[in-house]
């Protein structure tokens, strides 16, 4: 069987195409395709299964974009087939509400509840659904499956879901989702291997990437997250400000007369690392750069990291294992000594050369807890959560 996976994340796209490997052996990627939207102009890149660059084309901007990337990466497919059946089209879709707590095959209703969820969501839900309606244009009647950023979470404890609002707003659908589950799932079954005593007792995963959020497994379950009802809370991010005062909203509504519009605007675009340094939503440009605004954004998304962190490890009980995802937490090696050096009460020691170059396990021998950098693949999950749904 073979599966395309479309994951259309806040600063990217990542594409992904898996077939079942002839030995049994499980599912490889046969091709992979990748959109930076930090570059100008935007391109699409196609990678074979052995890394080889396939082609790389600029692509058109406004919404003609996600159809001209998704044409020609099906007409790669199709020669990467050879006649062999392209059997679904998996998604990534970031919020499932309270209602999804499995990945589906898509239907008109599913759309329908789904495109209802684009408030909390703005910077990927309509990016997700698009997805799917110009997979329908190219490929009518193909199966198209939706995983979701947010059922991971639905294990949860109430209490990890609930907001300290009037009672009848959980019921309403007020409460933290959580989201990035995908990775965390994918995440925690990587552990599981590299290291079992950990994945079966405390461990945080922070997935660090153009969106942030940590998660705190106990027995390889999600308990809780720092992401909630939208994909503004939390930590820091690129673009997005993460948890926040409500005041404040308050405060530019009813006092400095601004619109909700310019509210939400600042909140998911003009924001986290970008509005702190007023240089860049890019971790690799800020760690470049040294100006002092650039060094302070840096600077506050190490600590809103280490504060949250304490926050799951105090829900936990304690920490066994702290593994570092998403772009920022795989390749910003600074990043991670700063972190992990700020947390060292917690037991944890960093290889300081380990760390330099990315490798797995970045904690001493003789660290109590260890520390991981576990390279996510949402895209690899989606596809066996396609194979899982048949
Ligand atoms: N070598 C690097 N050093 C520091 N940050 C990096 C590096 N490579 C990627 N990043 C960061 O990772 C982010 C993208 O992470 P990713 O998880 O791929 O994002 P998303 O899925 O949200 O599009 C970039 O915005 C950049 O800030
Ligand atoms: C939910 C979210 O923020 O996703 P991403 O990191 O892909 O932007
Ligand atoms: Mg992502």
């Amino acid at each position: 069987m073979s599966v395309l996976v479309i994951n259309a994340g806040s600063s990217s796209l990542k594409i992904a195409l898996f077939s079942e490997d002839a030995s049994g052996a499980g599912l490889r990627r046969s091709l992979r395709a990748f959109v930076d939207y930090h570059d100008a102009p935007t391109r699409l890149c196609l990678w074979s299964d052995d890394d080889r660059l396939l082609d790389e084309q600029t692509l058109p901007d406004g919404p003609e974009r996600l159809t001209a990337a998704l044409a020609r990466v099906l007409s790669e497919c199709d020669r990467c087939l050879a006649g062999d059946p392209l059997v679904a089209v998996g998604h990534r879709v970031v919020h499932g509400g309270a209602d999804f707590a499995a990945p589906v095959r898509i239907d008109a209703a599913h759309l329908y509840a789904l495109e209802a969820l684009t408030p909390l969501a703005p910077q990927h839900q309509p990016h997700n659904l698009a997805g799917v309606h110009v997979i329908e244009q190219l490929r009518p009647g193909v199966a198209q499956v939706a995983c979701f950023d947010t059922a991971f979470h639905r294990s949860q404890p109430r209490l990890a879901q609930r907001f300290a609002l009037p009672r009848d707003s959980f019921d309403a659908g007020l409460r933290r989702y959580g989201f990035h589950g995908l990775s965390y799932e994918y995440v925690a079954g990587r552990l599981a291997k590299l290291d079992p005593a950990a994945a079966g007792g405390r461990v945080v995963v922070a997935h660090l990437g153009h969106g942030a959020s940590l998660c705190a497994l106990s027995n390889g379950r999600s308990i809780a997250t720092s992401m909630g009802f939208s994909t503004l809370d939390g930590l820091m991010m690129g673009t997005r400000c993460g948890a926040l005062d409500p005041g404040v909203l308050l405060y530019w509504l009813q006092q400095a007369g601004r619109t909700v519009a310019e509210v939400a605007d600042t909140l998911y675009n003009r924001s986290g690392l970008l509005g702190v340094s007023g240089l860049s939503d890019d971790m690799r440009v800020l760690l470049a750069s040294d100006t002092p605004a650039a060094a302070e954004a840096v600077a506050l998304f190490v600590y809103r990291c280490v504060q949250e962190i304490g926050a799951m490890v105090a829900v936990l009980g304690g920490l066994d294992a702290l593994v570092f995802t998403g772009g920022i937490g795989e390749h910003a090696a600074p990043i991670r000594e700063r972190i992990v050096e700020a947390v060292a009460w917690l037991g944890l020691v960093l290889d300081t050369d380990a760390n330099a170059v990315d490798a797995r396990c970045i904690s001493t021998v003789e660290s109590r807890a260890r520390a991981w950098v576990i390279p996510t693949d949402e895209e690899l999950q989606i596809a066996m959560h396609c194979r899982r749904l048949g």
